[in-house]
């Protein structure tokens, strides 16, 4: 994994992770844009009331008819406010449906993501999940309906064409203003959006990573060099966003001075028209309100466009990441019940960005039911060639073969049903002990989970701790030691009796009694099953039948148990 950020601008307008749940509600969205309207044609309504008031029922004392004008008015009011509400209330379900939907493909494309593909350090994705958010806030915001009202502009620039003539001439020179000011900004404005989403990455990557290692943070005394990098992440990403606010407010300050401008032009040209009796009072007070209707959805687009550009590089950032290839075969993948014979054809490995090969030429096999142990010095491959097994990573050239199918046509999560693993880091999850082994696996229930627990040697301390396994545990099991979490690692590993089993340093943490313990209890357990065990202790090896010695990436030597401890002890491999 390199910590380059997933900054990559992915080109497809609409791609389907994002159209299908819009299309999908799109029913909300109609009527949300008939609410729309709806309040757009009362707008219109309310404005000619005030001329009606004006040019008949003033100069002709008409009080019977404004009861009646002021009665029909009271009810469009209390429609539009209805309405208003409505159309909040359907966005914002348009937009939590949106949000569900894309938010659980994202998570699902995030589990499945190739390791290899990987791009960006776990701050960043989950910088990038956040950016889920700005793409929500855009769908369910109310100001999304200023696309709705924008051909109500039309119009209303006919109503006060109709009514005053020649004053239409003054919001019409402001539009293109407007439109000429949010032009002018949007493509700095997004590139300012990009540079500081990338800077807020930056940010949640210091973050995330100073907070997920607290504890070696300050045992290491790495602060001081972690809050410089924040000041700097913070110092960077404060300006961005900065000049981001600042464009964007150019276009919205345009449009709010432009309908300033266009109400009072209106207003003294209307005077003057007046004089003239070219207009009623009525007409040039009707024409003033219109006046501001016709520009306000300009400037709520403004502010709409401010948003989409900050919408849009989330949108790209998130494409990119859903186009990552994902794990599995393009086509239909294989379930087939595993026997455990196990096959690496002259394998090469390079981890993305890296220079040396992990692993070479790197050809072997394992029958079923066979217990290997890989031998080898600190950095010879022996975790890249279990993570291999697993299907973690692909081959860079050759191919790794279970039961002679290729791990790669494999479905996933079949293959990790049928490889139970215990890897190095034995990290757990956060929530209790039980659920951290039966990982809401069908097949693992009560009586697996606890005859696991046994073999493992959990069940015994479990009965030590208060609430047992219900104990629950925070992010990456802190709360337990490092043998007690590598004997839940062990539970989960066994759990549902797979027939392949790969244990990476299973016992590194746990005292000489306790691993002996488990040695004799596993010995049983892994019978007749294929068993992978990578170790630096020797004790364990009396699980295996035969030991591989790996440098360098390569085979330096393979052969029975107790042939090569010998030849190991007397120096003369290695
Ligand atoms: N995620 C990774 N990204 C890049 N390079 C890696 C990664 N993991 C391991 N390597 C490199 O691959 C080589 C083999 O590493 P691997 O973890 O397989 O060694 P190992 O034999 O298991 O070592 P150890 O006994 O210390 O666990 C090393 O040179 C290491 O630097």
């Amino acid at each position: 994994m390199t910590d380059q950020p997933l900054l990559v601008a992915a080109k497809e307008r609409f791609a389907p992770w994002l159209i299908e749940p819009m299309l999908r509600n799109r029913q909300t969205y109609i009527k949300v844009a008939m609410a729309a309207a709806m309040i757009n044609l009362f707008a219109l309504v309310s404005s000619l009331f005030t001329m009606t008031v004006y040019d008949r029922v003033v100069p002709n004392d008409a009080s019977s008819s404004l009861v009646g004008l002021s009665i029909g008015l009271g009810i469009i009011i209390i429609f539009d406010f209805i309405l208003r509400l409505l159309r909040v209330y359907f966005v914002d379900i348009a937009g939590a449906n949106i949000d569900y939907e894309v938010g659980d493909r994202l998570f699902a494309k995030i589990v499945a993501l190739r390791l290899d593909q990987r791009r960006g350090s776990t701050g960043t994705l989950t910088g990038l999940m956040r950016e889920l958010e700005t793409l929500r806030d855009f769908f369910a915001s109310a100001t999304l309906t200023a696309f709705i009202d924008v051909p109500f502009i039309l119009v209303t620039l006919g109503v006060i064409a109709m009514l005053g003539g020649v004053l239409v001439l003054l919001p019409l020179a402001m539009i293109p203003l407007v439109i000429l000011a949010g032009l002018l900004t949007n493509p700095a404005l997004d590139r300012l959006s990009a540079r500081s989403l990338g800077d807020g990455l930056v940010k949640q990557s210091v973050l995330v990573e100073t907070i997920g290692n607290l504890e070696t943070v300050k045992a290491s005394g790495a602060g001081p060099m972690l809050n410089e990098r924040w000041r700097e992440a913070l110092n960077r990403h404060s300006h961005s966003s900065l000049g981001q606010r600042l464009l964007s407010s150019i276009a919205v300050t345009v449009a709010s001075s432009a309908n300033t401008i266009a109400y009072c032009g209106t207003i003294i040209v209307g005077v003057g028209l007046l004089r003239n009796h070219m207009i009623t009072t009525g007409a040039l007070l009707a024409c003033s309100v219109l006046c501001g209707r016709s520009i306000a959805p300009l400037a709520q687009i403004a502010t709409l466009l401010s948003r989409l550009s900050a919408t849009r590089v989330a949108y790209r950032q998130i494409n990119a990441l859903m186009q990552t290839p994902s794990e599995g075969p393009a086509g239909d993948a294989l379930k087939p019940v595993v026997q455990g014979r196990i096959e690496l054809r002259n394998i090469a490995f390079r981890y993305p960005g890296a220079s040396e090969k992990a692993l070479d030429q790197l050809s072997l096999t394992i029958a079923p039911g066979e217990h290997v142990g890989f031998l080898g010095r600190v950095g010879s491959g022996k975790s890249t060639l279990a993570r291999m097994v697993l299907g973690l990573y692909e081959p860079t050239e050759g191919a790794v073969l279970i039961d002679g199918i290729d791990v790669r046509q494999f479905d996933p999560a079949h293959l990790r049903h049928q490889v139970g693993a215990s890897m190095q880091d034995h990290a757990l999850l956060a929530g209790s002990v039980r659920e951290n082994i039966c990982l809401q696996r069908a097949h693992v229930d009560v009586d697996e989970m606890l005859r696991v627990a046994e073999i493992s040697g959990t069940h015994r301390f479990m009965g030590q701790i208060t609430n047992g396994y219900d104990l629950r545990l925070a992010d990456r099991g802190d709360g337990l030691s490092g043998g007690q979490r590598q004997s839940i690692s062990i539970a989960r590993a066994l759990a549902g009796r797979p027939p392949v089993l790969v244990f990476d340093e299973p016992s590194s943490a746990m005292d000489a009694q306790t691993e002996a313990d488990l040695i004799g209890r596993l010995q049983e357990e892994i019978q007749g099953r294929t068993f992978l065990l990578i170790t630096h202790r020797t004790p364990l090896l009396r699980l295996v039948d035969r030991i591989i010695l790996l440098e360098q990436g390569r085979i330096a030597a393979d052969g029975p148990r107790d042939a090569m401890l010998q030849r190991l002890t007397r120096g003369k491999v290695a």
